[in-house]
């Protein structure tokens, strides 16, 4: 291995140039920074082409096939099945070819420049990158931000890891689509991923030992649940996988702790997630490799006590710091990180007051999430539950949404339902959820409403148009009733 002893300099170093890592880089270049980023993979990360954008793509041709199904007139005319290698070319065009030219192209134009190699801390504001045997040492000036985003965990079970399972990254970029996949978990990945190989055709088990998305409010798992059964699939809840094996036959065993067996041809584990942070050198600079990266509102990597590493050079964006494991939410840290590593670096003001341009205050209360099976899952804020956890005097307000005219024209067959929960004492929504299909584009006016704190008492002047599905919002109000 060689060694080159000259040390390159930049104002700013990212690690990781997924959609994160791209954002924080590009909005420090546009504060006037000199700027580098380090991929060791494909510039644009996991979204672009492993997860959100193939995942949907694999998604989206069902959801329109059953869409246009469900309307008389239109179903006479969608009378065929999926074509799943046209689906599969779709989401290849939608991964690139999982090329990254375009996006090398960008960070080019945004003045970024770009380093390939796999990057370690070795200690203040330096790093070294290793490509190709050759091992090359960086400086920065004034910021290292790690965006190195997360992996998929494999849950310690008997035999799993020798059983080589699939993980998103297999489910999303597969060519073949098996006669029987298995899913272990009951989260987001499982969900969507049921939905669309179950849309495949593939005889699909779900073993979701807690329930299925959980997370979210409890009609939301009951609905895809039902969609998912509609479409075929098998959910099991109430087991837990004990032990994991490949026979000989190529397919894969799962036993469970009530003795019994299940046979598939793959099995997805979609588990959670583990943080990219095993070999990147956080011991230099005091921090246990393999952890997550807990951050202050401005990003910066905190220690145990809650200070700034250092004097508050190093700091951590997107999946890695373990706020908020999607990618819109990592994009607005960013802007919020870009922007502050720019304004500490130029000694300008630096506006760090909750709400204030340099912070991530939205991370606490105010995520949106659309779970993209169908019926679609989207939600903003508080469940009822976490409301109530978190000390609010609240009131829930439930509507069927297939009450609304709008979604009786959208099909007749509209099944959803909405929940807006309430703080009581401010006269403000701290959560919504809608399920049903086609709501994930309803959701952003409910982020409005929770992060502009709107009171209810306004909200009865933001009229929905007739007849569209976003009437659901004066039910919901009428439901309500006016202040
Ligand atoms: C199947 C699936 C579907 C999803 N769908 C959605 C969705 O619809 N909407 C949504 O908002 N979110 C979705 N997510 C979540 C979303 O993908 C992540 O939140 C997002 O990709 C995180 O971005 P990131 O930049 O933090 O990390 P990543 O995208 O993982 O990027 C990190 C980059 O860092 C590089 N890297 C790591 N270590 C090093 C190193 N030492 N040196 C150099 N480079 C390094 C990696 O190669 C990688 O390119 C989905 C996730 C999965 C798994
Ligand atoms: N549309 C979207 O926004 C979208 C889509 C996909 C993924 N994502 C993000 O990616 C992240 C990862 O998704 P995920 O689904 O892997 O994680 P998750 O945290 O959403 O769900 C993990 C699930 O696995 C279950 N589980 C854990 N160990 C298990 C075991 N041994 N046996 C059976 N079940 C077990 C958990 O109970 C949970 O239901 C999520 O945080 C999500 O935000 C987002």
């Amino acid at each position: 291995m060689q060694s080159t002893p000259s040390t390159t300099e930049f104002d700013l170093i990212v690690v990781g140039a997924g959609a994160i890592g791209e954002n924080v880089a590009d909005r420090a270049a546009q504060g006037g920074l000199s700027v580098a980023i380090v991929e060791s993979a494909l510039v644009g990360g996991e979204c672009s082409y492993w997860a959100c954008m193939p995942s949907k793509a694999l998604l989206r041709p069902g959801i329109a096939m059953r869409a246009a199904q469900a309307v008389d007139g239109a179903r006479q005319a969608v009378n065929g099945t999926l074509d799943v290698p046209a689906v599969l070319r779709h989401r290849d065009e939608v991964a690139s070819h999982w090329h990254d030219d375009k996006q090398v192209k960008w960070v080019d134009s945004a003045g970024i420049t770009l380093i390939r190699g796999h990057a370690r801390l070795t200690g203040t504001r330096t790093i070294t990158v290793e490509s190709d045997g050759t091992t090359t040492a960086y400086a920065a000036r004034h910021a290292v931000a790690l965006c190195t985003g997360s992996a998929a965990l494999l849950p310690d079970i008997p035999g799993l890891a020798g059983a080589h399972p699939w993980t998103s990254k297999e489910a999303t970029s597969t060519q073949q689509i098996p006669d029987r996949l298995a899913i272990l978990g009951g989260g987001v990945v499982a969900a969507e991923m049921a939905t669309a190989y179950a849309t495949f055709g593939a005889e699909v088990t779900i073993i979701a030992r807690g329930g299925l998305l959980t997370r979210n409010e409890p009609f939301a798992g009951e609905l895809v649940g039902d969609a998912l059964r509609e479409l075929g699939a098998t959910i099991r809840s109430g087991v837990e996988t004990t032990d994991v094996r490949r026979l000989e036959s190529g397919a894969v065993q799962l036993t469970f702790d009530d003795g019994t067996t299940l046979e598939a041809d793959e099995l997805l584990v979609a588990t959670g997630r583990i943080p990219h942070t095993q070999d990147l050198g956080l011991a230099s600079v005091g921090l246990d490799n393999g952890d997550w990266l807990p951050v202050d509102d401005t990003l910066r990597v905190v220690d145990g006590s809650g200070a700034p590493v250092g004097d508050g050079w190093l700091y951590a964006v997107g999946d890695v710091n373990h706020r908020v494991l999607l990618t819109h939410q990592g994009k607005y840290q960013a802007r919020a990180a870009g922007d502050v590593i720019a304004a500490r670096a130029n000694g300008t003001a630096v506006d760090d007051v909750p709400w204030g341009a340099h912070v991530a205050t939205a991370d606490h209360e105010a995520v949106p999430q659309v779970v993209f099976t169908d019926p679609e899952v989207a939600s903003v804020g508080l469940t009822a539950a976490e409301a109530e956890k978190a000390g609010y005097r609240t009131r829930v307000v439930d509507y069927d949404i297939a009450g609304v005219a709008g979604a009786y024209v959208h099909r007749e067959d509209y099944v959803g339902k909405a929940r807006m929960v309430v703080d009581e004492d401010r006269g403000v929504i701290v959560g919504v959820t809608f399920v049903g299909p086609d709501v994930a584009e309803l959701i952003h006016a409910a982020t409005i409403a929770v992060v502009g704190e709107v009171p209810i008492s306004r909200l009865w002047h933001a009229v929905p148009s007739y007849p569209t599905i976003s009437e659901i919002w004066l039910r919901l109000l009428e439901t309500y009733g006016r202040p």
